[in-house]
């Protein structure tokens, strides 16, 4: 079983992360993980934050020269910005520093005061703050390798910024990925006008939002089941993108614009070539059927709310004076979705890793490799 659990504050020292089950005598590529971490950070639009951190992965156990012992692998980032904030996130000592109480709309500092029991909302902010998919991104890394050792790759491009939208026709999964323009979008037209967006935005003292796409290309069917709810593909892809800080929709395949097709335009026919092969000549369905996997690229669409930290701020209140005040201004990100999307990709990685080493088992690469090998030849 793959799972995570990630650990660390915003400002804090560092974040970690522990994952367990990672199949032994994996080769680990840190360089290449790295790669994904410096793509989380960029992206026009992006705070001042961004600037301080130069985020790279350092493992701490679980691998061995180079290579996966089957233990627990712990991971870990530091945050540079620490040495900024040593006295205000002090573990031990006087409290330090000024206490926020203007919650901003759209963030989780006037639920989480509340449920929690704070005064202060930095108390909050620190852990909800999208610092932390640093560390999910590091986690990615790792499934991704892990799947690439398996011939799946998961690749991205943001579709939508503020309601600029690329052109479909320019949409090729496998050119995804590589594609290291800033904003993580193959149509160099629309790249600009969402640049040009952001600009305005953030001379307006206002935020943007979008949507990205993400393609897993090269999974076998099967992967998922359509036996019990809490086990279709299709659940816990969309569960594992909305966990991401300010996803708000996930839409697989067709998604909304099935409300307006007949049946007979909706679904994907199934044919057969003269070597008896099946193939599809639509993927409606986003390659998941039944919940799970169908064999086609799984496509998937998800949405991004603008940022909530505004420099011209939004009225709120003080929860200490109990009082009509504008929101907190936190340094903050004008626009985050390329950032977004190196996370979803990081994110349907996990997932996808979970169900290959459910239905494949793993204890080492090796008796995984061997267990799909035995199944592509069967089905
Ligand atoms: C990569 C990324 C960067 C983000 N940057 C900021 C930011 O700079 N300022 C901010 O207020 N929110 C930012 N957010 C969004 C908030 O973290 C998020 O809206 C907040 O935690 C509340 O959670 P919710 O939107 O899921 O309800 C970012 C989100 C992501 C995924
Ligand atoms: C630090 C990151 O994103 C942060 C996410 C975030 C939020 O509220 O979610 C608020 C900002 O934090 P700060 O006040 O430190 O600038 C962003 O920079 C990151 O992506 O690595």
């Amino acid at each position: 079983m793959f799972r995570f659990l990630t650990a660390g504050e915003s400002h804090g020292q560092c974040l970690t992360a522990i994952v367990e089950g990672m199949p032994a005598g994996l080769t680990i590529d840190v360089d290449q993980i790295n790669k994904d971490m410096a793509r989380r950070q960029q992206g026009y639009g992006r705070g001042g934050r961004m600037l301080i951190e130069t985020d790279k992965m350092e493992i701490l156990s679980g691998v061995r020269f180079g290579e996966t012992m089957g233990d627990p692998v712990t991971v870990k980032i530091a945050n540079k910005d620490w040495e900024n904030w040593t006295g205000r996130m002090s573990v031990s000592g006087k409290p330090e520093g000024p206490v926020v109480t203007a919650a901003r709309p759209g963030h989780a500092d006037l639920t989480g005061i509340k449920k929690y029991d704070r005064k202060d909302i930095r108390d909050i902010l620190e852990r909800s703050s999208a610092r932390e998919t640093a560390a999910r991104v590091a986690v990615g890394g790792l499934a991704k390798q892990l799947l690439k050792a398996c011939g799946i790759k998961i690749v991205s491009q943001v579709t939508n910024i503020g309601g600029i939208q690329i052109d479909e026709a320019n949409i090729a999964y496998d050119t995804w990925g590589e594609n290291l323009s800033e904003l993580n979008c193959c149509d160099a037209i629309a790249e600009e006008k969402m640049k040009e967006k952001i600009r305005q935005a953030k001379t307006d003292g206002d935020t943007l939002g979008g949507i990205f796409e993400i393609a897993v290309l090269g999974v076998m069917p099967g992967l998922g089941s359509h036996i019990q709810w809490d086990r279709r593909l299709d659940a816990r892809i969309s569960g594992a993108l909305m966990s991401i800080q300010a996803i708000k929709g996930v839409e697989i395949g067709a998604g909304f614009e099935y409300a307006n097709l007949p049946g007979s335009l909706a679904h994907d026919e199934i044919f057969l070539d003269e070597s008896q092969h099946v193939y599809r000549k639509t993927n409606h369905a986003g390659g998941i059927e039944g919940g799970m996997s169908n064999g086609e690229a799984i496509v998937v669409r998800v949405v991004m709310k603008p940022i909530p930290t505004l420099m011209k701020p939004l009225r709120s209140i003080d929860i200490k004076l109990k009082e009509a005040v504008l929101a907190c201004k936190e340094r903050s990100d004008v626009c985050a979705v390329s950032a977004a999307s190196v996370v979803g990709e990081a994110m349907t990685a996990i997932v996808v890793a979970q169900e290959l080493l459910e239905k494949f088992g793993g204890d080492s690469i090796g008796d995984l490799k061997a267990a799909i090998a035995h199944y592509q030849k069967r089905i």
